[in-house]
């Protein structure tokens, strides 16, 4: 499936613009831009420059020098480690499973100095019709690179049309534009709808799904995507306040919950207790309503057949969960005689990464080569 070209990011028709009016209304009132107020703009619609990596190329370098990622962008990880793996020589075919940003898909597109073409997947529409734009800037067009707006569960069906490949990435998970923005409701941290879908025109948000549920299966999905040590008093406040008629459907609502659930808890463990049990319900939330377990299953299930003899795959993990997958893929598949070489050991990024990006620090980099 080719991916659709649709004029600006904002493709869920739904969608409000900055000032909260339907795009296109005519007869309203015209707004200023909204700027930053002093050096430390509040929330991210401020964050104009942040949000223009390319024109305000000195803000993004202060911001991650700094250790932070400017809005609207994404940090890749371990990107010298997945070149040093995947070889990638001029005139290769290659595909990245999770384009995002599209910062792996650049780099690995640099190696190919012209020659050879990158398939590369996402299924969120909001992001990717960004970075198309952006990599065509950059001089990476469709006679190099083909995006498709797809579920790397499918990638067969690329490979179909164009494969097998020499070189295979994922890069699973969500990107930093995905949770720094508000309206997707990635992110705990700040109010917005509780959504976490990364294709916000398929499925059902995390609201809807709390709602469909019962104690008993909430229990289970926050144990078995999160290992949520109160999963069982967070399902049962959760439950208890829908019954009552209460509404959960903002980030703030689950968060406020979680917060009181805890509350039985010292002061001193508190406010680290209380974050880490929000960062793992939201966790195993984004997992459920995107299945991503079940799309990881087919996905290294089919991986073998998309790859050339000798062809090589690297995945970037960033939870046990996801890492227990890989890792037993590449293990039963090499041991059948399918890769003739797989990673025993995990690759992590290099504290100075970490340091500058801490959103790597969870990163495990797995690799398999597949047999010839
Ligand atoms: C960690 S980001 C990738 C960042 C990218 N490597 C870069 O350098 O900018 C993960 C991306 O994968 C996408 N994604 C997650 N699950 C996917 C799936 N099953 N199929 C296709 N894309 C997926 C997300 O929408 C997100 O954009």
């Amino acid at each position: 499936m080719e991916f659709e070209n649709k004029k600006d990011g904002n493709t869920a028709g739904h969608r409000k613009d900055v000032s909260g009016t339907e795009p296109g209304t005519t007869g309203q009132p015209h707004k200023r831009r909204v700027r930053y107020k002093g050096t430390h703009p509040r929330n991210f619609k401020e964050k104009y420059k942040e949000l223009q990596p390319e024109k305000y190329a000195d803000t993004i370098a202060k911001v991650v020098q700094k250790g932070s990622t400017p809005a609207g962008m994404h940090i890749s990880i371990c990107v010298n480690e997945i070149l040093d793996f995947l070889q990638i020589q001029p005139g290769q075919k290659g595909l990245d499973a999770t384009l995002g940003y599209g910062g792996h898909t650049q780099a690995m597109l640099k190696c190919l100095k012209g020659e050879g073409h990158i398939h590369a997947l996402d299924i969120d529409p909001i992001e990717s019709v960004k970075t198309k734009a952006r990599l065509e800037q950059a001089g990476f067009g469709e006679e190099i690179l083909t995006i498709h707006h797809m579920n790397f569960a499918d990638i067969d069906q690329v490979a179909e049309e164009d494969g097998p490949f020499d070189f295979v990435l994922a890069d699973l998970g969500v990107s930093s534009m995905q949770i720094d923005n508000p309206e997707r409701g990635f992110s705990y941290k700040t109010e917005g709808p509780l959504d976490l879908r990364l294709n916000p025109e398929k499925g059902e948000s995390a609201a809807k799904r709390l709602r469909e549920i019962d104690q008993e299966e909430l229990q289970g999905m926050l144990i078995e995507n999160s290992d949520e040590p109160y999963a069982e008093e967070i399902a049962k406040a959760v439950m208890t306040t829908l019954k009552r008629g209460g509404k959960i459907e903002t980030t703030q609502d689950l968060r406020r919950i979680i917060e009181e659930t805890l509350s039985f808890l010292p002061e001193r463990e508190f406010k680290e207790s209380a974050k880490k049990s929000c960062q793992r319900t939201f966790q195993a939330l984004r997992i459920d309503v995107n299945s991503e377990f079940e799309v990881l299953y087919q996905f290294l299930e089919k991986l073998p057949d998309v790859l050339a003899p000798g062809g090589r795959v690297a995945i970037l993990t960033f939870h046990s969960g996801e890492d227990r997958l890989v890792k037993r893929s590449f293990k039963e598949l090499k041991r059948a005689g399918i890769y003739s070489d797989a990673a025993t050991d995990v690759i992590r990024p290099s504290a100075e990464e970490c340091r500058l990006n801490p959103r790597a620090r969870s990163t495990k980099m797995r690799w398999a080569v597949r047999s010839e």
